[in-house]
């Protein structure tokens, strides 16, 4: 096969379409991954003093779901080319030959364009004018920008999925409060541990498609280290709203005890001595505990600050 085919055969835009069902379009949006960004979202609207119509509250929500689904179409627009590389993501709809590309970033622009729009209209310009730059952050700062050029791509591109909360506390304020910006940091000082334990056993794919992940430029040994480094970080952070005064015990102790297990999981992932270039790290359990237990970490923290404002 000459170069010029094995181009064309890797252009998913070029592939035919089998037909769309609307289960594919709703691929397009990541609806899994966006649902804890929306849970995050509507914490800080549940969080945020003062009072908002509940309809009014549920738009503010869904324009949140939708902006960030609209941001990950765009994404898979513009990655088509290494998702349909990589094993994990082979079965997008876009390299699966199931939607256009034309077609999913044009989906995602105007489901951006609404989201924004009618969150202006339901709420304020200030919380429309956070979302609209989360969604250009990981559409083009991250996804376009960074997560090709650097392996630190994930250290700057999270800040995107940490937006939601702000926007959430912005609908019912009009404005940004502390809470809401130390909220920020902790899911920014979160999304490295989260991203770089999964990558640890998803190297292989990233290296295929030629991202340059921490795992792939800097080995695992490194990023072992630094999944360790921004769990501890992330401990003192995450207590910080207690300590300032801007929530209750609950979410004290919650985050205590979330913050330990999480230490101890990333314990277990820098102990862990696979690590040879160029192996398939699939088998590698404590990675996959410490992605699985950061989900479930930022749920219940987040969780936690709503309980304290109701206790
Ligand atoms: C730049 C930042 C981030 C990167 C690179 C990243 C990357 C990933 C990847 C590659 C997956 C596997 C998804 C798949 O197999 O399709 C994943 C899963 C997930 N991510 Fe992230 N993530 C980031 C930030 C976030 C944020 C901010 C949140 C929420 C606040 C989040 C929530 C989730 C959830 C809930 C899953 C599990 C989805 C499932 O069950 O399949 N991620 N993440
Ligand atoms: C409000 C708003 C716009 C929020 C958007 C935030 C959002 C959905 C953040 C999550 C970031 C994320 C899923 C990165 C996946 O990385 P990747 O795209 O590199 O992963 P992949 O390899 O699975 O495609």
């Amino acid at each position: 096969m000459s170069s010029q085919t094995t181009e064309l055969f890797h252009d998913a835009s070029l592939t035919p379409s089998l037909g769309a069902e609307p289960g594919d379009w709703l691929a397009l949006l990541k609806p899994r991954v966006v649902s804890l960004v929306v849970f995050t979202g509507a914490i800080g609207l549940i969080i945020a003093p003062g009072h908002i119509n509940p309809l009014i509250g549920a738009i503010a929500i869904f324009c949140i779901a939708l902006g960030a689904g609209a941001a990950g179409a765009i994404n898979m627009w513009y990655d088509r080319d290494i998702d349909a590389i990589m094993r994990r993501t082979t079965s997008r709809p876009i390299p699966a030959g199931k939607i256009e590309a034309a077609g999913a970033l044009g989906f995602g622009v105007v489901l951006s364009v609404i989201s924004v729009l009618l969150l202006a209209m339901a709420t304020n310009l200030c919380a429309a004018a956070v979302l609209a730059f989360s969604i250009f952050y990981y559409a083009v700062i991250y996804t376009i920008w960074l997560k090709r050029r650097t392996p630190q791509n994930i250290v700057i591109g999270g800040g995107a999925g940490a937006f939601p909360a702000v926007i959430g506390w912005a609908a019912v304020t009009g404005n940004i409060g502390l809470l809401p910006m130390v909220l920020f940091f902790i899911v920014f000082f979160w999304t490295p541990p989260h991203f770089w334990s999964l990558s640890l056993y998803a190297s292989t794919d990233y290296e295929k498609a030629g991202v340059p992940m921490l795992p792939v430029v800097k080995g695992a040994r490194h990023t072992r280290w630094n999944v360790f480094v921004y769990t501890l970080i992330l401990f003192p952070l995450a207590l910080s709203p207690w300590f300032m005064g801007l929530t209750g015990w609950v979410y004290g102790a919650t985050a205590l005890v979330l913050g330990t297990v999480f230490v101890y999981y990333a314990w277990g992932v820098l102990r862990d001595r696979q690590d040879a270039k160029g192996v398939s790290l699939t088998k590698d359990q404590p990675a996959r505990a410490c992605f699985k237990f950061s989900i479930l970490y930022l749920f219940l923290l987040f969780a936690a600050c709503a309980v304290d404002r109701l206790v």
